[in-house]
């Protein structure tokens, strides 16, 4: 079997290249600093793709990439990575949250330093030969206040250090708890307005979205108190540099520290360059040994458990599944994904509506991937090879076909069972599924309300007959005429003498005269395969 490739994008730390290369289980090729055309000319080789947040992958970049699977960004931010478009072709994106925070924080804290102080331009002065004390007279950090937009993992560790220097701290973020808050010890405020103009500093760390960009703009800059001063090591994108540089040059904003920029590396005549006020550094927030290794390894680790073993961590666009539970849960995969290729033959094409209903042990499952492998066996008839379960939820919300779970309490004769149905308009289509024996073999046991056994597996022949002496056996001619063998055959029928539905294991596909031949007794009203 042909080893699975990773390119490694962007600098990572040897030992994280060493533990995806371990075992060579996985080819590790390292090309850092690509343009985005050699990276088109190379992805369609590689299953997985490690990048931190140089490289771009564009949409481009994923039209190219054929057999990607993964893509492992060796830290937090995924804004360079073009998400929908990933989930779209199905690539799992995973980031290493955690990995950086204490290197960031810290960064960040002494960003926060170095401006109250001027350090780096009293550094730049002693080293011109001057010894300007008054023009660098700072201020303390003591009983100020600092402005946190973005209490996450790094938001918290700079509160605490900020605590520790007897700042009081006020924090913005829509999704802080009032309890989380208190135990950070900062006030949390509700809105951006209302908590700038209380601040001395102000820093951010929070991720690049359509909500944060720009989210310190010039109307925001001006109800900052005057003389704020303000860090950003998150993303460029959540200050305007325009309006921070006005802000700059009139004393608005004493001071600035910018880690990242809207557009990285700078352009040469990047403006805020020539402010005396303001100091740079070339995005180092995860830039410490400690941090490299962390995310290196973590994300060399991701990847593998990825590629080798079917375990999802730390995925912003697909439900985590740890390898425990990715064992559990694999054999009800396949049966979902068996009911759903099935439900998809039967069913007419435009569907409203699928209910993934789980009975017996199944209600203790993690529904979501289940889930997501019905919807993907039902929906690959209609999207082809490319749906899976990354992106399967956006194919069904685009073709308007409602998903529901249900956890179902009944008593059946089953232990464990999956049931999928699918409603077009009034008309419905339904399959449950369970384990056999002592190997937990799948088997279909409801189709359309009716008990019948099959084999989720191979050729399966659907006949609706009347319940009459000597129809199987006239089935069993026919079929042994075309040298078509039976592997099993179950018989549901609603009384006797009523209507039967009989499904058939074959051997072979039988051709198209043969359910022709079926069709022509006129005992049987029905007769369709199925390939699973
Ligand atoms: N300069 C650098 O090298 C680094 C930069 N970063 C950046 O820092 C950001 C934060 O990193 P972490 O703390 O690890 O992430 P995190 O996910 O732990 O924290 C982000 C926080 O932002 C909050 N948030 C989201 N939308 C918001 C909004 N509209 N308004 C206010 N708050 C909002 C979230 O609720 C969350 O608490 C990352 O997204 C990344 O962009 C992260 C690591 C290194
Ligand atoms: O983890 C993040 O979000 C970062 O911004 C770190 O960026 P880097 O991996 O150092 O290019």
């Amino acid at each position: 079997m042909e080893i699975p490739k990773v390119l490694v994008a962007d600098p990572v730390s040897q030992r994280g290249v060493d533990e995806l290369a371990a075992g060579g289980a996985l080819e590790v090729v390292v090309k850092t600093g690509l343009p985005e055309a050699e990276i088109i000319k190379i992805i369609p080789e590689f299953s997985a793709l490690v990048v931190r947040s140089q490289t771009k992958v564009t949409a481009n970049v994923l039209e190219a990439a054929s057999k990607l699977k993964v893509i492992g960004r060796a830290g937090v931010g995924v804004d360079n990575v073009n998400v929908d478009a990933a989930t779209k072709r199905g690539v799992i994106v995973m980031n290493t949250p955690g990995g950086n925070t204490i290197s960031t924080a810290e960064h960040a804290f002494s960003l926060l330093v170095s401006i109250a102080r001027s350090i780096p331009q009293a550094d730049a002065s002693v080293k011109a030969g001057k010894w300007d004390r008054k023009k660098y007279e700072g201020v303390e950090l003591y009983n100020k206040s600092l402005g946190i937009l973005g209490m996450g993992r790094i938001g918290s560790e700079i509160a605490r250090r900020a605590i520790a220097f007897g700042m009081r701290v006020f924090a913005y973020d829509p999704y802080l708890s009032s309890s989380k808050a208190r135990s950070l010890q900062v006030e949390l405020v509700e809105n951006v307005d209302d908590l700038l103009p209380h601040c001395d500093f102000i820093t951010m760390h929070m991720p690049l979205t359509d909500e944060t960009h720009h989210i310190l703009d010039e109307r925001r800059l001006g109800l900052c108190r005057k003389g704020v001063r303000i860090v950003n090591c998150a993303r460029g994108g959540l200050i305007d540099e325009a309006a921070l540089g006005v802000a700059l040059q009139s004393g608005q904003v004493a001071a600035a520290a910018l880690d990242v920029f809207e557009v990285e590396p700078p352009p040469a005549d990047f403006a805020l360059r020539s402010l005396p006020n303001i100091v740079f550094t070339p995005h180092l927030g995860a830039s410490t040994a400690e941090a490299q290794e962390n995310v290196g390894i973590e994300i060399a680790q991701a990847i593998r458990a990825a590629l080798l073993e079917g375990e999802i961590r730390n995925a912003v666009n697909m439900p985590s599944i740890d390898a425990k539970t990715a064992a559990v849960v694999k054999p009800f995969l396949t049966l979902a994904d068996k009911l759903g290729r099935f439900a998809a033959q039967l069913a007419p094409k435009r569907n409203d509506r699928i209910v993934i209903t789980y009975g017996g042990k199944a209600v203790e499952l993690p529904t979501e991937g289940v889930t997501r492998a019905a919807l993907t066996g039902f929906l690959k008839t209609a999207g082809g090879e490319e749906v899976n379960s990354v992106n399967v939820r956006t194919m069904a919300s685009t073709l308007g076909l409602l998903v529901e779970e249900v956890k179902s309490t009944e008593q059946t004769d089953f232990n464990e069972w999956l049931h999928v149905a699918v409603w077009s308009g009034d008309s419905k289509v339904s399959l449950g599924g369970t384990f056999f024996g002592a190997k937990n073999e799948p088997r279909i046991v409801r189709l359309n309300g009716r008990s019948i056994e099959a084999e989720p597996e191979g050729v399966i022949l659907l006949l609706e007959n009347n319940d009459v002496p000597g129809i199987v056996g006239k089935v069993g001619t026919i079929l042994g005429k075309h040298k078509v063998n039976i592997a099993s055959m179950s018989l549901s029928r609603d009384e006797a003498g009523g209507q039967a539905l009989t499904v058939l294991n074959l051997d072979s596909a039988p051709a198209s005269e043969v359910i022709q031949e079926l069709l022509s007794h006129p005992e049987i009203s029905a007769a369709r395969i199925i390939q699973l």
